[in-house]
């Protein structure tokens, strides 16, 4: 069954050649008990390496089977090895991290054997070196007769044709030895076992032929087998292979031997990923909290579209001197650069936009979109409700539009900011403000406290802040504080008198106080009188205006409003809020006032003058007809000074200018489309949708809005990604070292497994298969650096969290995400992996017969 033909061998050791076999022919019979003898570094282990597979042959061939070994690829030798051959040594060569048991399945778990059969099979071979009762030992608990003992059933175990042992009992006692040689007499009845041994006695004892080797030549042979040709088996043998799991089964084992090492090394490794996960965590704790400020802020911001607009952020940018360079000046003349221009620019880029088309598009089925997606939808129409309070310390005072600023002559002030700010209307000097029109919107922004909402046109509400208080300046826009008094303590400032400002005292009201609030509201088109024929504007006129007021219709206080806790929108002044219904109210009396019905029936007179509309002249008598001399001719000074203020009021006028100074709302020209969402995806859903309206309209219907608010959390966000980013790629080097750290422990365990890949090898596991045992090492290591890494990170987490919630408030700031950790464990494992590459490529390379001397 095994035939040498010639087999010679050479080491090359230096310059040197060592001819260590010099042409050994033998034949081998299918059982019998073969000793080899002759004097140290006769070429007795070499040869029978070669026999077993490990080493291979310079020149010659060895047979096996019939079969030539010439051609063997290595993959031909590991699989010779695994199934034909059991190796046996002197030093025994058991890995002593696994169980006696684990030791002996281990030439089987390479053959693919289940793992039943694996354990049923190894009992068996235990039993017969007499064993059985000792599987769970470590070899470092057994004596050494025991210990070869193993390694004969580890030879045995995969039922192989040839048992070759290389001084076996080189390093037992001699009674040890005989039971030994027992074992290897009883295996040798139905297998060929050769035995390299110094022991004449014990060679002639069992063997049952002697070999002689002397210098690499064979000296004698006492029972020479000259083999007739046998036919050449053809069978195929199982390939041996080691699974992924039995590396990492083995490398546990190993690992599991240098605990502290181990944990020291996982420790070190994870350093670096606790530094990412940590910020991480801190990063994705602030844009949740950016996402969640952004949820509620935005969502319950609605997306403001006036009917016009400014384009605020090139202002911004121009005005903050952000603007790029457009090109680059070199040499000693000096430019000028746009700055003026460039802000007087984007605000006269101010543009108007189409209300009366969008807001038809939405209604339409065209907009069915918007209407889904938007939460509630408001329309802002241009009407100014003229609201008075007649019982206030300092008489009649108007309410809406609010003349306190116009007292304190800051209306100016406020109406240059409002231009700026259209469309945030962060501040708002208005008192008298609507409600929505949707009632879910309603019920969403604000919650009653006392009272009632209101249900008929001359109810209104009052809102309140959260803690139940409103702003002095809405107590004196409503004429509940003296507006009067307000203005002195404003002219002491102007004077320079600070010192004699008098201070109100905090004051409170009970309930009922507010809830027996009464206005009066008061229509546009009362404003003017009827005088010799011409309409004239008596809003300065005192007593007409107490006595307007007081035949106005009543309005009254019925409930206390707070804005809602879930809504996060701008903090609350105070004010009273008015329904749709006073507002329809409004415009279906005025619609029937005389002012109006007189204008729409003349379009092309303007009313206040009788003249025709877009004269765009000044006052000049020469321009007058005679018939309006004489009608100036009869009036006193007072009227006359009238009519020409009216005059000069009205050079600019048009008949749609008119019927809004009275009150004449025209329902298809909203002046502002507020669009709520009622999530921050809905937000943007509507923004997308606008875009997408603004696609399929022609240049002037297409709409702008600004979204500041969007814009500076946006820009908030990356700032917040760009820190991150910076900061995890500083600690990323960090990750770096520790994968090499890993490389080099990886390394050193190399050097401290090179005996058990020898063993390895001996049995049958390829060079592929030495690899997987260290890439499953560091997979280990990889895999608990990770883990632990995620896990401290964890911990720290709370700390951290608990630390910025008591300087900022702010809860939950450090949470890591499942996806960033699963990741961080992946990078983790990946890096470590490739620094355990290099490493276990070096493993896979060591000489078999190298790695099985080295101790
Ligand atoms: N890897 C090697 N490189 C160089 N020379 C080697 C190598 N392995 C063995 N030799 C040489 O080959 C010769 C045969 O060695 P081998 O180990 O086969 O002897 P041996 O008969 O088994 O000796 P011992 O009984 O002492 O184990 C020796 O001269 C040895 O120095």
């Amino acid at each position: 069954m095994l035939q040498c033909k010639n087999i010679m061998k050479d080491y090359v050791s230096g310059d040197e050649i060592v001819h260590a076999l010099k042409g050994v022919s033998l034949s081998f019979r299918e059982h019998e008990f073969v000793s080899i003898l002759g004097q140290s570094g006769c070429g007795k282990t070499t040869f029978l390496n070669i026999i077993g597979g490990l080493d291979h042959y310079t020149s010659g061939d060895l047979i096996i089977n019939g079969k030539s070994t010439k051609d063997y690829s290595d993959k031909d030798w590991d699989t010779y090895r695994n199934h034909q051959v059991g190796f046996v040594f002197q030093s025994y060569n058991l890995i002593m991290h696994q169980s006696v048991l684990s030791n002996v399945e281990l030439a089987l778990t390479l053959t693919g054997v289940n793992k039943e059969e694996r354990r049923k099979r190894a009992i068996d071979a235990l039993n017969k070196v007499g064993l059985s009762d000792q599987i769970h030992k470590k070899p470092t608990q057994m004596s050494g007769g025991q210990m070869q003992r193993v390694a004969i059933a580890r030879a045995i175990v995969n039922n192989p044709d040839i048992i070759l042992a290389d001084e076996p009992t080189g390093a037992l006692d001699s009674a040890t030895s005989v039971q030994i040689m027992e074992i290897l007499k009883e295996i040798s009845k139905d297998k060929l076992v050769i035995m390299v041994t110094h022991n004449p006695q014990l060679a002639d004892e069992y063997s049952s032929r002697i070999i002689r080797l002397k210098d690499g030549t064979l000296v004698s042979d006492s029972n020479p087998f000259n083999e007739t040709e046998t036919d050449v088996d053809t069978s195929v043998l199982k390939r041996p292979g080691m699974s992924f799991k039995m590396a990492c089964s083995l490398s546990l084992n190993n690992l599991m031997t240098k605990k502290a090492r181990t944990f020291l090394t996982s420790f070190a490794g994870s350093i670096g990923i606790i530094g990412i996960a940590l910020i991480m965590s801190l990063s994705h704790g602030m844009q949740s909290y950016i996402d969640q400020m952004e949820n509620d802020t935005m969502a319950s911001y609605p997306i403001e579209i006036q009917s016009s607009s400014s384009d605020m952020s090139t202002l911004m940018t121009t005005m903050m001197g952000m603007k790029k360079k457009t090109e680059e000046h070199k040499g000693s003349k000096i430019y000028s650069r746009p700055y003026v221009e460039d802000v007087l620019e984007s605000l006269s880029s101010s543009k108007k936009n189409n209300l009366s088309a969008f807001k038809s598009y939405i209604e339409s089925n065209k907009g069915k979109e918007f209407r889904k997606t938007a939460k509630a939808i408001e329309y802002d129409y241009n009407l100014n409700l003229q609201v008075y309070n007649e019982n206030t310390d300092s008489g009649l005072v108007q309410v809406s539009p609010n003349g306190l600023l116009d007292k304190l002559g800051m209306s100016d002030m406020m109406s240059l900011q409002s231009q700026f700010m259209d469309s945030s209307s962060m501040t708002n000097d208005q008192v008298w403000l609507s409600l929505p029109e949707s009632k879910k919107l309603r019920d969403d922004e604000y919650q009653l406290v006392e009272g009632k909402w209101p249900t008929n046109y001359n109810e209104v509400v009052l809102e309140v802040d959260e803690n139940n208080e409103i702003t002095d300046y809405a107590l004196y826009s409503l004429g509940l504080l003296d507006q009067d008094e307000l203005v002195k303590n404003y002219q002491k400032i102007l004077n320079g008198e600070t010192d004699k400002i008098s201070k109100t005292n905090l004051k409170s009201y009970s309930v009922d106080d507010i809830l027996n609030l009464k206005f009066r509201l008061v229509l546009n088109s009362d404003l003017y009188q009827k005088v010799n024929g011409l309409w004239i504007n008596q809003s300065e006129n005192e007593s007409y205006m107490k006595d307007v007021v007081s035949k106005s219709p009543e309005i009254k206080v019925v409930g206390i409003i707070k804005p809602s806790e879930s809504t996060v929108s701008q903090p609350t002044m105070g004010g009273v809020y008015y329904t749709k219904a006073m507002e329809e109210y409004v415009t279906s009396k005025t619609e029937n006032a005389q002012i109006v019905k007189e204008q729409k029936a003349n379009p092309n007179i303007n009313i206040f003058t009788q003249t025709e509309f877009a004269s765009g002249q000044k006052m000049s008598m020469s321009n007058l007809t005679n018939e309006q001399m004489m009608q100036l001719s009869s009036m006193s000074q007072e009227e006359l000074m009238n009519y020409m203020n009216t005059y000069n009021e009205n050079i600019n006028a048009t008949y749609d200018s008119n019927l809004t100074k009275l009150g004449v709302v025209d329902y298809s020209t909203p002046t502002k489309i507020s669009l709520y969402a009622s999530s921050f995806d809905g937000k943007e859903k509507l923004g997308d949708l606008i875009t997408s309206y603004n696609k399929k309209q022609i240049k002037s219907n297409v709409i702008t809005y600004n979204d500041f608010i969007g814009t500076m959390l946006s820009s908030v966000t990356s700032v917040v990604n760009i820190i991150s980013y910076v900061l995890i790629a500083f600690v990323s080097v960090s990750l770096i070292v520790s994968s090499i750290m890993i490389g080099i422990i990886t390394y050193i365990s190399v050097l401290e497994r090179t005996k058990e890949i020898g063993i390895l090898r001996s049995i049958g596991a390829s060079k592929k298969d030495i690899t997987r045992v260290f890439n499953a090492e560091t997979f280990i290591i990889g895999l608990t650096s990770g883990v632990l890494g995620i896990l401290i990170t964890l911990v720290l987490n709370v700390p951290i969290s608990v630390v910025v919630e008591n300087m900022t408030g702010v809860s939950h700031i450090a949470k890591l995400p499942v996806n960033g950790a699963v990741f961080l464990i992946f990078i983790d494992l990946v890096l470590t992996i490739l620094a355990g590459l290099i490493p276990s490529k070096i493993a896979s390379k060591k000489d078999p017969v190298e790695a099985l001397r080295s101790e």
